[in-house]
């Protein structure tokens, strides 16, 4: 059993004791009452920047503890004003210490986008996301059976909402693309064994075509990174650890954010 194996098992356990607490038609019913989904793609494809998307994140199963994040609402009002084009927000709980309510807070006090980082495996989850006001719903291949994913990107699409279709192999890849991705982030973890791999990005950003939105998620340690992905080809990264442990998150979000918009980046572009 891989690390993502046991991952999933554990949250399809908490989704059943969500489900009997709160029904798929109530799910249906708030999200019909929660303002609209934003549009994402053009946020997070600027001409000349790369967006930063910061994460709130407790716990990983890598390091364990990273932060307390007493108040995730005032961390996410930190990243919005040091410029973070969307805010993630971790709500898987065995591992990394999210809830829903950490969605709910983080919505109520940012204009960004927000995305809804879990293991997303079934529509239920996708209704949730957007009842709690995401925008964007993270979507790992390497969890999902195909016709599963498409089903999920379909599901994310129809409710308004951009699915952030995540791939860690070039196969991966051409199956995120054959679901109807418009957003794809490749991992430098590999969720199978934790590992991190900041060249996986350079690898893979070629079989992703240019009208697909590019994401380097994880291993950012600053901006120089930032800076290195931009140069093979990234139009957003997602930085998570870096931020939560540091003392000035909204200053060094707007660091990553002007490395992002460095002139040489810009010449050199593919
Ligand atoms: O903390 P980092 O190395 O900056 O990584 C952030 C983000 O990429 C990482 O949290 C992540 C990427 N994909 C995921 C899927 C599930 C949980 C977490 C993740």
């Amino acid at each position: 059993m891989t690390v993502l194996d046991d991952i999933v098992a554990g949250v399809r356990e908490d989704i059943a004791v969500r489900q009997a607490a709160t029904s798929l038609d109530e799910l249906k019913e708030r999200a019909a009452r929660v303002p609209g989904a934003l549009e994402c793609v053009s946020r997070l494809k600027a001409d000349d920047a790369v967006a930063v998307i910061a994460e709130v994140k407790r716990s990983s199963p890598s390091k364990g503890a990273l932060a307390a994040i007493s108040d995730p609402a005032e961390l996410a009002g930190e990243y919005e004003k040091g410029g973070a084009a969307a805010i993630s927000v971790l709500t898987e709980q065995r591992r990394f210490n999210g809830s829903l309510a950490d969605l709910d807070a983080v919505r109520a006090r940012v204009d960004v986008p927000v995305l809804r980082k879990d293991f997303v495996v079934t529509p239920y989850q996708v209704w949730e996301a957007r009842a709690h006001g995401a925008d964007i719903v993270l979507l790992i291949v390497a969890a999902l059976e195909q016709t599963v994913l498409t089903s999920l990107v379909e599901r994310v699409h129809s409710l308004g909402m951009t699915a952030l279709v995540e791939v860690h192999t070039l196969d991966e890849v051409s199956r995120a693309l054959d679901a109807g991705a418009r957003v794809v982030g490749v991992n430098s973890r590999d969720l199978k064994t934790l590992d991190v791999d900041r060249t996986t990005f350079a690898r893979l950003a070629p079989a992703i075509p240019d009208e697909v939105v590019r994401v380097a998620e994880s291993g950012v340690r600053g901006p120089h990174d930032v800076m290195d992905y931009a140069r093979s080809g990234a139009h957003a990264v997602l930085v998570g650890e870096a931020l939560v442990t540091d003392d000035a998150p909204r200053a060094s979000v707007a660091d990553l954010v002007a490395a992002g918009s460095h002139p040489s980046l810009w010449s050199v572009r593919p």
